[in-house]
């Protein structure tokens, strides 16, 4: 019996995986797919993003959500017997895509491919790492060594990287291949900066592809035939030799609810003051907008703001506005509501 391949994709917070995996549907070129999408936060937008994206390629039926904390953390309870329930259908998928949370360490779901059941049936083709090639040019994941020599200093106990740091070299130490994605955003000499901060972290001979809103090339993509569940030992992890029990108590987030806003511009420009005033990572979600059918999408990766209309309301759906945020451990939840009260309008009942 052949294998079915799965391909993880990983990357931090708002690097653009749901980007990808949209281009991956509307490229499938006949393939059956399907899809397990894993979130951080409690309301699943990029399972909304990709449903309907291209029905042939990949119905509904064969989009999985994983709402229930990272997959790294739940691969026993979540991640095995939703693989199972696909690889056990008369008429299983040709390939898996998987979408890890921003904030999931990859190797935990690398190695449940070593699971009996799973074993003989699937196996990893290879885990693709997504860089938010603007963010680390920005130094948002880099060391900055005056900063930590300063600090190392003053407390000599202090010999871990940062949260953002640790999970970049995480996501890189396991990757097959890493695309630097957000090019338009960085220029050449940035680009180049990254892709050498990149390769200090990546594995001997990993692919680099540079790439624009996730445009990779499926055939690139899809088929490196790593069978990384067989390689394990060459990804190192932070937690190697550890029990592999692991938390994100590095993180933080919640939803903030409302209902129809009235001025959208005013809600726009108060997320980018709390963004800066707070360090907030990601803030996504669903607005409702007062006078307008269509749905907003909103997305913000640090200070840079996105939104579209994506379809129109349901005429039973309550126009609900949900923005899931996320930071750091500390996020003043309580300052951010409070900032967001005003201009997110009352919750629907
Ligand atoms: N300028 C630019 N924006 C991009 C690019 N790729 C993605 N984005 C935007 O970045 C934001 C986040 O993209 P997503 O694809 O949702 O990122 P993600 O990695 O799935 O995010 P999480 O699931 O929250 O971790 C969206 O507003 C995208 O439109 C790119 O290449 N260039």
């Amino acid at each position: 019996m052949s294998k079915v391949p799965t391909t993880v994709i990983t990357g931090f917070l708002g690097a653009g995986k749901t980007t990808l995996i949209r281009h991956l549907l509307q490229n499938a070129k006949g393939r059956r797919l399907a899809l397990i999408i894993n979130e951080f936060g409690d309301v699943g937008v990029d399972g909304e993003l990709v449903k309907g994206c291209n029905d042939e390629a990949c119905p509904e039926d064969d989009i999985v959500e994983l709402a229930n904390g990272c997959i790294c953390c739940t691969v026993a309870d979540d991640f095995l017997p939703t693989m199972m329930k696909l690889l056990e259908r008369p008429n299983p998928p040709e390939h898996i895509i998987i979408e890890t949370s921003g904030l999931a360490l990859p190797k935990p779901l690398v190695k449940a491919f070593q699971w009996p059941d799973i074993r003989t049936r699937a196996t990893v083709d290879g885990v693709v790492a997504l860089i938010d090639a603007d963010a680390v040019a920005a130094g948002r994941f880099a060391t900055d060594e005056v900063a930590l020599a300063a600090a190392r200093a003053a407390d000599p106990t202090l010999d871990h990287d940062s949260p953002l740091e640790e999970l970049f070299e995480e996501q890189l130490a396991c990757a097959d291949m890493v695309v630097l994605n957000k090019t338009d955003l960085v220029d050449a000499d940035g680009l180049a900066r990254v892709e050498a901060l990149v390769l200090a972290e990546t594995r001997p001979g990993v692919k680099i592809v540079r790439a624009d809103h996730g445009a990779v090339d499926i055939a690139a993509l899809l088929g490196i035939t790593a069978a990384a569940e067989d390689d394990l030992d060459s990804r190192r992890s932070h937690i190697d030799g550890l029990d592999e029990s692991h938390d994100h108590d590095d993180f933080d987030s919640f939803v903030a609810q409302g209902g129809d806003v009235a001025d959208l511009d005013a809600l726009l420009a108060r997320m980018a003051a709390l963004i800066a005033q707070h360090d907030v990572l990601r803030i996504k979600g669903m607005v409702a907008v007062a006078g307008k059918p269509g749905r907003l999408i909103v997305q913000a990766v640090g200070p840079r703001i996105q939104h579209f209309y994506d379809r129109a309301w349901g005429s039973a759906e309550p126009r609900r506005t949900q923005l899931v945020v996320i930071g750091q451990k500390g996020l003043d939840r309580a300052a951010i509501e409070a900032g967001l009260t005003d201009v997110l309008g009352a919750v629907p009942a």
